[in-house]
């Protein structure tokens, strides 16, 4: 997998672009996994991505939180656990929900959302068809990604990419914007819970 890059352009690498970027799902989707691949070159710019993951069982305040501060989000299940896909929906509304206020830039336009299904390379154990995927894709109008972490950088990064790039469509990207909020702020308030993988469905 390779970026399109203009022909004529050098990598700038400084100053890199910042986008804030929440990975949420259940437990043990391998939302971790995805959090360690935070530097990418795309479209021939460093771009820096700030990364907060939640954990399994965070509760709905801390969770909100992390929504408000990410400008970018990538909601991710694994196919091997149907708990985990039926909690997508569940999520991204509410992202929508929290950005549905005015005071984004143009108003109107909701933050990016990817549908992430990970541990695609689980064939054997998988719970959740790919059309299962695509179909919720398509009836949220969301872009989709099948992926495995294990497996491949390439198809995070691609992820990580979209996101980008519909924010640089939606012209998120001026200067002031950066400084909106401080990441440590944010963190303080966010006190890193224990990861506790999800056994069921507890909804
Ligand atoms: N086979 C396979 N295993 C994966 C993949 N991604 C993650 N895992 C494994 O799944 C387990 C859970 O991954 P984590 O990244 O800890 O999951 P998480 O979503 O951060 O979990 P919480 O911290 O509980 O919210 C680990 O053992 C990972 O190694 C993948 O693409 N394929």
């Amino acid at each position: 997998m390779s970026f399109p890059r203009p022909l004529r352009r050098s990598i700038s690498l400084s100053p890199a672009r910042t986008l804030r970027l929440v990975v949420l799902g259940q437990g043990a989707v391998g939302k971790t996994e995805m959090i360690y691949r935070h530097m990418a070159v795309i479209d021939g710019e460093m771009v820096h991505f700030e990364i907060l993951d939640t954990a399994g069982q965070e509760d709905s305040l801390q969770i909100e939180e992390k929504i408000k501060w990410g400008d970018g989000f990538a909601v991710v299940y694994s196919v091997t656990d149907r708990c985990s896909f039926d909690e997508v929906m569940r999520l991204c509304f509410l992202i929508n929900h929290i950005h549905s206020s005015p005071k984004r830039s143009g108003g109107s336009e909701q933050p990016p959302v990817v549908i992430v299904a990970n541990k695609k390379d689980l064939q054997f154990d998988r719970m959740v068809s790919t059309q299962d995927g695509e179909n919720l894709s398509k009836a949220l109008k969301l872009p989709f990604y099948e992926i495995s972490t294990r497996d491949s950088y390439e198809e995070t990064v691609t992820v990580f990419s979209t996101l980008y790039q519909e924010l640089m469509r939606q012209g998120h990207f001026s200067p002031g914007s950066f400084k909106r909020r401080t990441v440590s702020k944010v963190m303080e308030k966010i006190p890193k819970m224990q990861a506790i993988s999800n056994k069921g469905c507890s909804y």
